[in-house]
């Protein structure tokens, strides 16, 4: 494997050191914390910026930390690979405001205030008329874009193309016409948005009888802000049926006779790329096809690592135990498989370019 990506990239930097406080100052307008809710954040910035990693004696998933450390603790932050150190920072940011007592999500304002959006109806017309794979498949990739116009999707797709880095559209269409029916396992990103159009696309499938059954992975705690959680699904799947269109029934109707799950595994909120997921989760996504949705898992799919961004993406990737597919929105400093045209200076991680890959073993 290339270099792994460490917190001394200007990028990685950057989201630490100006981010980090951002969110801080938003979580604490968003919540009544108190004082010691407060001084834990305001410790856990400091130390994230400047000190060394620690874990606590106490710590309720001490040995879990311990079995994913790669003897990272006892060393600054500074030098920590920037997947690993997010992760800690997330489990510790909750360890802060009280979640693993509570149970209260401290991005849960931010989530509802998304599903109560004024615009949400109007951005989901397009769903009154049934989409086709395409537009489906386009609707979860730009999902994954959170300031998208979602009338976008299902009009001009020539300026959707256009942003595209790497383009397997036509392979993934042909893959499933292939396979069907076929189990799909999508490994969820964020809620909100980027939820209600993964669950449009994994209505199409159903409805469309491409997939026997979808298994909707989403994550164990709240983590990276608005990465789903098992009650988000649920609140997202409420939101769908009241959207136009059907999609939210027909899912409401698929979860009732077995053809849709949710579940979630501890692994998803692990600091480590999926080369190391344990043997239950590869067995399970040996069943059928993964979809892999957005940068973090993009990310902990190719290893965060320095590649040269021509690298094939099957290269990188075929440790998989299944076929993939993998939809992300270029939002940090990982590419493979990207064509050769002339890009601007930091389009890697400006949020505009966007790929869609396939592999098959
Ligand atoms: O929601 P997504 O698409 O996984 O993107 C999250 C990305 O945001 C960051 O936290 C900061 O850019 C990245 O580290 C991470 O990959």
């Amino acid at each position: 494997m290339p270099p792994v990506i460490t917190l001394e990239s200007p990028f990685a930097h950057q989201v630490f050191h100006q981010r980090h406080p951002e969110l801080f100052r938003r979580l604490m307008d968003a919540h009544p914390y108190g004082p010691d809710e407060r001084a834990a954040l305001e410790a856990l910035l400091a130390e994230t910026q400047k000190g060394t990693i620690s874990l606590a004696d106490d710590a309720f998933d001490r040995d879990t930390w311990l079995d994913w450390d790669r003897r990272h603790f006892g060393k600054p932050w500074a030098k920590a690979p920037f997947l690993w150190a997010e992760s800690y920072f997330y489990r510790l940011l909750l360890g802060a405001v009280g979640y693993f007592d509570t149970g209260v999500d401290p991005f849960g304002p931010f989530k509802t205030a998304e599903l109560r959006s004024s615009t949400l109806d109007n951005d989901y017309a397009w769903l009154a008329e049934q989409p086709h794979f395409d537009a489906a498949l386009m609707a979860s990739l730009y999902g994954n874009r959170a300031d998208l116009g979602f009338q976008l999707i299902a009009g001009d797709s020539a300026a959707i193309h256009d942003q595209l880095v790497a383009d397997d559209s036509a392979a993934v269409r042909e893959f499933f016409q292939r396979v069907a029916p076929v189990a799909v396992t999508f490994v969820l990103d964020n809620a909100g948005r980027e939820l209600l159009s993964d669950l449009v696309f994994a209505d199409h499938l159903l409805t469309t009888g491409l997939a026997s059954v979808v298994t909707l992975h989403a994550k164990p705690y709240p983590y990276f802000v608005s990465d789903a959680t098992m009650t988000d699904v649920g609140d997202c799947l409420r939101r769908l049926r009241d959207l136009p269109g059907d999609s939210g029934n027909r899912l409401h109707e698929a979860a009732a006779d077995g053809r849709l799950k949710i579940r979630t595994h501890p692994f998803h909120s692990a600091p480590l790329s999926f080369h190391t997921m344990p043997s239950d989760l590869a067995e399970e996504l040996s069943r059928g096809v993964t979809v892999f949705k957005g940068d973090l898992n993009y990310r902990r799919l190719v290893g965060d690592c320095r590649w040269d961004p021509s690298t094939p993406f099957a290269d990188a990737v075929s440790y998989l135990p299944g076929p993939a597919v993998a939809l992300r929105i270029l939002k940090s400093e990982v590419v493979v498989g990207a064509d050769d045209r002339p890009r601007p200076p930091g389009w890697e991680t400006a949020g505009t370019y966007a790929s869609i890959q396939m592999y098959r073993p």
